[in-house]
């Protein structure tokens, strides 16, 4: 097997769910396109259905005289959207915005493109409908920071963990009959659950070994260390958002979804209030709608800077250069961060014996490990996802389809691994120092922004995470390591040499093998574009709600953060049209 068949058979694969999807087998899950007119009148506008969107319409509506208008470039999901195991089919596909980042002749140099493809969410669920729903929260420290950052209380762990909870219908008996269940929601819309694979236990006995302890949940009391993943999956279905929070409520009268329409402007009176949209719908019509409280962009944290820039919110002098008139000089779009990780993978003893796969489970164990260094720290400097995986295949999937490495290197790794179990591990810095951007290439909003990821970009990640890596590897050590002979592939196409453990080494392995975390976050941050309220600075009755608003990425995946944004933005929201009680 080699990369070419690989990516033959992914495509043969999703050329056959496309032929499905003209089908609409999945259309009775979702609301139904609305009818509205040219200029109508809604309470409030929301802006993309995604993580955070989808949760704001649903909240937003539990109050049946107020109306809401929630507009989706995208479509409906289809069946891979849906389906857990087939995750890996939606990407490049119809349902994925496929952006493709700049090349900054330093990043992603040992990849095809040489540059990372921004895969992002174009569907009712947004990214949540596509990604790989590990469930995540991040640390108690990322929550406090906001707070220190936007000088608001409400946004610490303790203010924040009550919108965890509330989203949340955890569904694990398990870990529901420990002191753990205070920190889960077991009445909330988001379906969460953990699987306990045995094949997980010598793994956890290794890192123990190094240092790292054993926790059952590191989404709560015990966030250092490694567990296994808790993933929003429940009844065997993807709880993205669009299925977890829209589903339920599809027919609400109060509800109206706008699918395949492109928002391409907010519309600003004079006095700088957010008045309304204006759309390029399915067809190529043009249309306004109108808002009479408020309109919220959750575009996620490429789209929203791109939208706000486009509408005259953005850095003055750029928006000159488009010929943009200037509403409010904010640093929109800049500040962009990720969780860049390095791939490691090891081979370990003979292949497990495997359960057949059920496509409506996660596909793989997934090994969780927050690691800090330091550990009188309290929080973790990076996380690793680690995956047991037993036959080859899977390893070409993620390397030539998923990231696009080199033949050479996909190839090497794969004729590696053949007959053996292997752990395929990622490496993710947790707080980077490095920010990319966002900026506009021209004044059309169905042109694409210029992406500017900025990984590395700030010399102290790159020594970081050579410190990350070294740490790491100290599991080779462990017992069962050694019983099964473990051994880290090292790509020949790196050219990084003969291991030799030197920062030398690990640096040039790093570069290498770098891999984007999907986290896109910070470019409309609170404390520069938005207020702590989410609010625009400069602009009324304008806010933005997704991951962009984040200051600092949390420390680990940032779906579930986003969907507590939604949960709280719609208090806040509630609170200031005095809709808190009805
Ligand atoms: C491949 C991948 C894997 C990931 N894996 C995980 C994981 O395992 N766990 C985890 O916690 N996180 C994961 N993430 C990250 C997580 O899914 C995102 O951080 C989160 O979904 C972002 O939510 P959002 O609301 O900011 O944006 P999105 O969910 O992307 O929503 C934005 C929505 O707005 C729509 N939109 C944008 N612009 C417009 C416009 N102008 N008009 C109309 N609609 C518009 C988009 O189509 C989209 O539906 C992953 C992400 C990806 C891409």
């Amino acid at each position: 097997m080699n990369p070419t068949t690989v990516l033959t058979e992914i495509n043969t694969v999703q050329a056959a769910f496309n032929i499905l999807g003209a089908l609409q087998l999945t259309a009775f899950l979702w609301p139904q396109q609305a009818q509205v007119q040219d200029g109508a009148y809604f309470d409030f506008i929301v802006v993309g259905a995604g993580s955070a969107g989808s949760v704001i319409a649903n909240r937003l509506t539990e109050i049946d005289d107020i109306t809401v208008l929630l507009i989706e470039a995208g479509g409906d999901p289809p069946i891979e959207a849906v389906v857990p195991a087939l995750f890996l089919y939606t990407k490049n596909s119809s349902v994925d915005w496929n952006y493709l980042s700049e090349d900054d002749g330093y990043t992603y140099q040992y990849h095809k493109q040489r540059r990372p493809e921004i895969t992002r969410g174009k569907m009712l669920g947004g990214s949540s409908s596509l990604n790989f729903m590990a469930y995540t929260r991040g640390h108690y420290h990322d929550f406090d920071t906001w707070a220190e950052i936007t000088d608001d209380e409400t946004w610490n762990w303790d203010n924040v963990l009550p919108y965890f909870i509330k989203s949340e219908s955890y569904v694990d008996p398990i870990l529901l009959n420990t002191p753990h269940k205070y920190f889960h929601g077991t009445d909330g819309y988001l379906g969460v659950t953990r699987y306990y694979n045995k094949e997980a236990i010598d793994y956890f006995k290794a890192f123990a070994e190094k240092g790292d302890r054993t926790v059952l949940d590191a989404n709560g009391a015990t966030p250092l260390g490694y567990t296994e993943s808790m993933f929003t999956i429940k009844d065997r279905v993807r709880q993205s958002t669009a299925q977890s929070f829209l589903n339920p409520i599809k027919n609400r009268k109060n509800l109206f979804v706008l699918k395949n329409t492109l928002v391409s402007k907010i519309l600003i009176d004079e006095n700088k209030n957010a008045i309304g949209v204006e759309a390029i719908l399915e067809d190529g019509k043009i249309a306004q709608y109108r808002a009479k409280k408020e309109v919220i962009i959750s575009g996620g944290a490429i789209n929203s800077p791109q939208l706000l820039m486009l509408s005259g919110i953005g850095p003055k002098k750029h928006l000159k250069s488009k010929q943009i008139e200037i509403i409010s000089d904010l640093p929109v779009g800049q500040n962009l961060q990720d969780h860049l990780g390095v791939v490691l993978i090891h081979t370990m003893g003979p292949p497990e014996p495997q359960k057949p796969l059920d496509p409506a489970e996660f596909p793989f164990t997934l090994l969780v490990g927050y690691t800090a260094l330091n550990e009188s720290q309290g929080y973790a400097d990076y996380q690793t996802l680690n995956f047991i995986l037993n036959e080859p295949k899977s390893l070409l999937q993620f390397c030539t389809f998923f990231y696009h490495f080199y033949d050479e290197i996909c190839q090497q790794l794969h004729d590696a691994v053949v007959g053996r179990q292997y752990f395929f591990s990622g490496i993710y810095i947790l707080s980077p120092e490095s920010t990319g951007q966002i900026l506009l290439k021209s004044k059309d909003p169905r042109e694409y922004p210029l992406i500017y990821t900025g990984y590395f970009s700030n010399e102290i990640d790159i020594k970081n995470h050579v410190e990350y890596i070294k740490d790491f590897v100290q599991v080779e050590h462990s017992k069962f390591f050694r019983k099964v002979n473990a051994e880290l592939i090292v790509p020949k196409f790196c050219g990084c040499g003969e291991r030799d453990d030197s920062d030398e080494f690990w640096k040039c392995y790093a570069i290498c093998m770098m891999v984007q975390g999907y986290h896109f976050s910070g470019s409309c941050s609170m404390g520069t574009v938005v207020d702590s309220r989410l609010k625009v600075f400069g602009v009324q009755r304008l806010r933005v709600a997704d991951a962009s608003v984040m200051p600092k990425v949390t420390s680990a995946n940032t779906n579930a953060p986003t969907i507590m944004i939604g949960e709280k933005v719609s208090d806040m929201i509630k609170e200031d049209h005095f809709l808190l009680f009805k």
